[in-house]
């Protein structure tokens, strides 16, 4: 199991569904904490955040993240939240990434809208330069804060189209959220050459998945792990080379799966449902990109060749442009030939 830690350590890799305000080591966290003191109910104190992130159910979560998203108030913030991500990833060996990025909470918080994406885009330039990530965005829509919420992300992202900007989402709670109102928003930014890729399936049914597919045009599920449920859509996955962006502790960690054990990759996999490995939210969940492979590993008995095939799989479901794809499959190649 050593060998398998350390081969998955230094294993390049790819990560395509990781949230950004999710992904603010704890340290960055009590740091703003601390600069809002008295206006935030998050301990200002990183020992004690682990126990501030612990989530009752996903209901739960949703508010926990939203207070943390709340102590985001400049685009300084944004700018070293953005970088301090990279220098993360790069620690893992994380060669690119594409990152949630939900500008509507930022913007609607008085952070201008270009001034937001110029923080991302300068952060994205010091990942390259200084941990050799190339960083992508998915601009998503909060599920919870409905229309408005739509129309903002979309403007955002077609008005200001940073660089870095491959694909359109949509997070937050399923319950009480149908995905098809929000097909106006894909269809333009469809149309406008971004990817579509909405969670579903994550605290909902099958049909959250469905719906996601026929209105929304999705190429890609977060999640989705709901799909396991249903025989006839995940031949349809599979058929269609539809990939699922499977993130296996934030599922337990949110008790949308009472147990590691009896989580759907299992049955997803065997199913020939096309998955990657993701982390989520790593800091909130307690986890990383790396232990999110080590537990795929075991639920799906792979051994190291198993695990650059997993590794693989994630190049293969990005939204990379050019030969950057290549380029890493190349590296993935030519690491598992030298540990050979
Ligand atoms: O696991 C997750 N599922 C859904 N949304 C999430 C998750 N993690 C973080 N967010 C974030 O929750 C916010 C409120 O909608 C959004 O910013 C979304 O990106």
């Amino acid at each position: 199991m050593t060998d398998l830690t350390s081969f998955i350590a230094g294993l390049p890799k790819a990560e395509l569904h990781v949230h950004h305000v999710g992904s603010a080591s704890p340290r960055i966290v009590a740091e703003l904490a601390a600069r809002h003191e008295g206006t935030s109910p998050v301990p200002a104190d990183p020992a004690r955040l682990a126990e501030y992130f612990e989530f009752r159910d996903f209901a739960h979560f949703i508010e926990i993240y939203l207070s943390v998203v709340d102590l985001i108030r400049d685009d300084e913030d944004v700018r070293l939240l953005t970088y301090e991500i990279g220098r993360e990833l790069g620690r893992q060996n994380v060669r690119y990434a594409e990152l949630t990025v939900t500008p509507y909470s930022s913007v609607r918080r008085g952070i201008p809208a270009k001034a937001f994406c110029e923080a991302i885009e300068d952060a994205r330039s010091g990942a390259a330069r200084d941990f050799g990530v190339d960083l992508r965005w998915c601009f998503d829509i909060p599920g919870e804060a409905g229309l408005p919420a739509a129309e903002e992300t979309l403007r955002v992202a077609l008005d200001e189209r940073p660089d870095g900007l491959v694909s359109f989402g949509l997070g937050g709670p399923e319950i009480g959220v149908p995905r098809p109102q929000f097909k106006p928003y894909f269809d333009q930014a469809r149309a406008a050459g971004l990817h579509s890729v909405p969670h579903a399936g994550e605290t909902t049914g099958p049909e959250t998945i469905w719906d996601a597919l026929r209105e929304l045009g999705a190429e890609r599920i977060g999640h989705g792990i709901a799909a396991a449920q249903d025989e006839r859509l995940m031949a349809h996955l599979a058929e269609n080379g539809i990939p699922l962006e499977v993130c296996p502790t934030s599922n337990l960690r949110t008790r949308a799966v009472a147990d590691l054990d009896q989580h759907p990759i299992t049955t997803l996999v065997a199913a020939g449902v096309p998955v990657s490995v993701n982390s989520d939210d790593p800091p909130m969940f307690g986890t990383t990109l790396e232990q999110e492979y080590a537990t795929a590993a075991r639920l799906l008995g792979l051994d190291a060749a198993g695990v650059a095939d997993l590794a693989r799989a994630a190049v293969r479901h990005s939204f990379r442009p050019g030969d950057g794809k290549a380029a890493l499959l190349g590296e993935i190649d030519a690491y598992q030939a030298a540990q050979g």
